[in-house]
């Protein structure tokens, strides 16, 4: 038999710590101006060559399909229909899950990302990181960003990127209810039927002055230039809430009692459930994980005590059998 060589690597979560919906798009889609941030919680993925084309997935989560629905398997699908030559070549796929699924935090997403890099290893492709971006970008709105990882501007249908200055050194409480998922389709559908008045059709031809004229992101970007943690706390906002926490009372009570705790800012991320509560330190982040625990005494309540990290997909380990 052959050598086998095998990649491990971390996919990280993102919340978004500003997500503004500009307008609805020709293609069904929505044009967005956000602002996303890593977060130091993290799926492990390994992908080892096999000698034939197999290409098979395995998941410690029941959540997650293992068939051609993953995302990370839609990764490798899109590379052979892309490269026709690699239709030969295998891949075993093994995710271990921490992040929570349907949950806003682009955990499939991040799959897909690390498939894509970690496959660019393993199959000696040569795509720099760019081509990886932009061949991503059909899979799915979040995955260039997944790539990328830190703080970016996210603008289009959130596939482009803006550079903006990386912020690591904020903590965040996570919260989650671990029965409760919101579909990210039906959160903009909802928010298109009830808000639509809020934005104005826009076509795929707008310039880019027409679409930032749109954009009330400015504040929060300013905050992020100059790392100030309470600035940025203070203009979290997030437009799909409008649909997602009316329709949830448990993720509104959980909002509510994560606000009161005296932490920078706190929030739903993306198309939710999950809220988070931004803090200057560590120490600062556990306790208001504690005083949620306290007050929501719910074993099906899950929370992660995390930070920002400047890297979206980490290279854990290389292994040559
Ligand atoms: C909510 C966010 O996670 C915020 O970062 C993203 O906007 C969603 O990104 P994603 O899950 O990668 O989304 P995709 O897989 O591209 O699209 C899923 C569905 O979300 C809706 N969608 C997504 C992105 C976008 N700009 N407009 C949309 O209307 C569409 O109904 C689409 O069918
Ligand atoms: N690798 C994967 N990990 C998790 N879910 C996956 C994966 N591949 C496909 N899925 C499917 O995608 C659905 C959404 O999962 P995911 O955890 O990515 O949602 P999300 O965090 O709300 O995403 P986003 O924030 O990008 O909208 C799941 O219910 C699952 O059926």
């Amino acid at each position: 038999m052959g050598s086998m060589t095998s990649y491990t690597l971390l996919s990280a979560a993102k919340i978004n710590l500003y997500l503004e919906i500009i307008g609805h798009r020709p293609d069904g889609f929505h044009e967005m101006a956000m602002v996303m941030q890593s977060v130091n919680l993290c799926d492990r993925i390994t992908l080892t060559n096999l000698p034939a084309a197999i290409r098979r997935l395995q998941c410690d989560h029941p959540q997650v399909p293992t068939d051609n629905s993953n995302l990370a398997l839609k990764a490798v699908d899109l590379l052979t229909y892309k490269f026709p030559e690699l239709a030969n070549r295998g891949v075993d796929i093994t995710i271990e899950k921490n992040i929570p699924v349907g949950a806003g935090l682009a955990g499939g997403s991040s799959n897909a990302a690390a498939t894509l890099v970690g496959l660019n290893l393993l199959w000696k492709l040569g795509l720099t990181q760019i081509e990886l971006e932009e061949l991503s970008a059909q899979l799915g709105s979040d995955i260039p960003f997944c790539i990328r990882g830190g703080t970016a501007i996210a603008t289009g249908r959130g596939e482009i990127l803006d550079p903006i200055s990386s912020l690591t050194d904020l903590y965040v409480v996570l919260a989650k209810y671990e029965s409760l998922s919101v579909s990210t389709p039906w959160a903009y559908k909802t928010y298109r039927a009830n808000f639509s008045d809020r934005y104005a059709d826009i076509s795929d031809n707008a310039t880019l002055q027409e679409r930032q004229k749109r954009v009330h992101a400015g504040p929060m970007v300013t905050a992020i230039t100059h790392k100030d943690g309470a600035a940025i706390g203070s203009h979290l906002h997030n437009d799909l809430e409008r649909v997602v926490l009316p329709a949830h009372d448990k993720v509104q009570q959980l909002r509510d009692y994560m606000a009161s705790y005296g932490g920078l800012g706190t929030m739903m991320s993306g198309s939710g459930p999950t809220v988070f509560t931004l803090t200057s330190t560590q120490d600062a982040a556990d306790e208001i994980l504690h005083k949620v625990r306290a007050a929501l005494p719910d074993p099906d309540l899950k929370l992660w005590s995390t930070c920002f990290t400047a890297t979206g997909i980490r290279l854990e380990s290389e292994t040559k059998n």
